[in-house]
């Protein structure tokens, strides 16, 4: 299927998304991880007494490791949707997540030599422990996960495999392949989960954006103008002028019955489109309020009001409408009111006027605009 521009636009939207959701859930998961490996190092040391001769490698190893969790806490994160900065954040982040990852492994290794027991019999147990946290929590990112898992137990497999047996060794590289399927599968799910809410935001504003958008004219629909008069009168009320214009196209039967509804349809958005270009200052607004009826809020006083009403009457009347490979002159009729708080004492009032006004401009013999007598 062609990309469209629009559907272009939606999907870098949509990666955008995607990617900005990542950089919420990779900080989430990865702020309390970081503190586990500093409390793991000083519960290996711990067993040992802290005695003299580990005292500064204890104070460097937990002090590396509890730096690194400090510095994952206070990575600016991207204030703005920006992609380069979320870009940015990921990639220190999990350069900060490696790091302890091999600080933590190089500990653990070093340590099954060094430490006595039962500290390398702890360092093993968090290694598997960390691996596993990682393939399952960690899984945003396959590449850098992957990386850290071995990052983790990596080192202490050379040490299991060399100084210990090599079938500890085998076991250790059996669990190490184990936790890299979970990690896998862990993305997968982790994927597909974010792109379904992602699904699910983007039909949200869909649905969102077509119950307020007349289908056909793209215009806004009788609800949201409903809504903007409302506001627009609360605002009328703090002495700002308000005008509201209903237009209704003449005799619109006979292009239907003349032309055909898809000549028809083709009519109203064409329509639609003068209006909008005849009404598109600030404060106004232009809606399709249903069948071949318009309406129109503008901030202006019943005099300019009824004279913009009036020149786009006119222009519309002298200048033919071309639709659907057919040129033809289109009418319309106009009913304009303006608000005074003393006559309306809410939207439906105003509308009222306005109708009644469009009513006696048919009755009068259409292509004409009436105003509240
Ligand atoms: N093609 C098309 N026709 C529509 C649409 N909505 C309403 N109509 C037609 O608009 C016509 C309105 O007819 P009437 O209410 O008799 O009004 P009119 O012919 O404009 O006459 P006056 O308003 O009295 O000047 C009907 O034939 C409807 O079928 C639409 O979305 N597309």
């Amino acid at each position: 299927m062609p990309t469209t521009p629009a559907s272009h636009d939606r999907s870098a939207q949509s990666a955008r998304n995607l990617l900005i959701q990542e950089v919420v859930e990779t900080r989430q998961r990865a702020r309390l991880g970081g503190w586990f490996y500093g409390v793991a190092a000083a519960l290996a040391f711990a067993v040992t007494g802290f005695s003299t001769g580990y005292r500064m490698s204890a104070l460097l190893v937990i002090g590396t490791l509890l730096a690194l969790a400090i510095v994952r806490v206070l990575i600016p994160v991207p204030a703005a949707p920006d992609e380069r900065e979320a870009r940015r954040y990921l990639r220190t982040l999990w350069g900060v997540v490696l790091a302890t990852t091999i600080v933590w492994g190089s500990f653990s290794a070093w340590n099954q030599s060094a430490l006595p027991e039962p500290a390398p019999l702890i360092a093993l147990l968090f290694s598997g422990a960390f691996g596993m946290a990682l393939a399952h929590t960690l899984c945003m990112r396959q590449l850098p996960s992957a990386l850290a898992i071995l990052g983790v137990m990596v080192p202490t497999l050379v040490v299991l495999w060399r100084e210990v047996a090599i079938g500890v060794g085998a076991m250790w590289i059996v669990y190490m392949a184990y936790m890299l399927l979970v990690m896998r599968r862990s993305h997968r799910e982790y994927r597909a989960r974010l792109e379904l809410e992602e699904d699910l935001r983007q039909q949200r504003d869909l649905f969102a954006t077509q119950s307020r958008v007349d289908g056909l004219t793209l215009l806004p629909n009788r609800r949201e103008f409903s809504e903007s008069l409302e506001q627009a009168i609360v605002l009328a009320g703090d002495g700002r002028a308000l005008s509201l214009l209903i237009l209704d196209i003449d005799h619109f039967k006979r292009i239907n019955d003349s032309f055909g509804h898809v000549a028809g349809d083709a009519c109203l958005v064409e329509f639609s489109h003068r209006l909008r270009a005849s009404f598109d200052g600030p404060g106004e607004l232009c809606a399709r309020l249903g069948g071949e009826e318009f309406g129109v809020l503008l901030p202006a006083d019943c005099i300019v009001a009824h004279a913009r009403a009036e020149r786009f009457r006119e222009t519309l009347a002298q200048s033919p409408l071309a639709f659907d490979g057919v040129q033809d002159v289109v009418t319309t009729s106009v009913g304009c009111s303006s608000f005074d708080a003393s006559r309306h004492a809410d939207a439906g009032a105003l509308y009222r006027e306005a109708d009644a006004a469009l009513y006696r401009a048919k009755m009068g013999g259409r292509n004409r605009t009436e105003r509240t007598l």
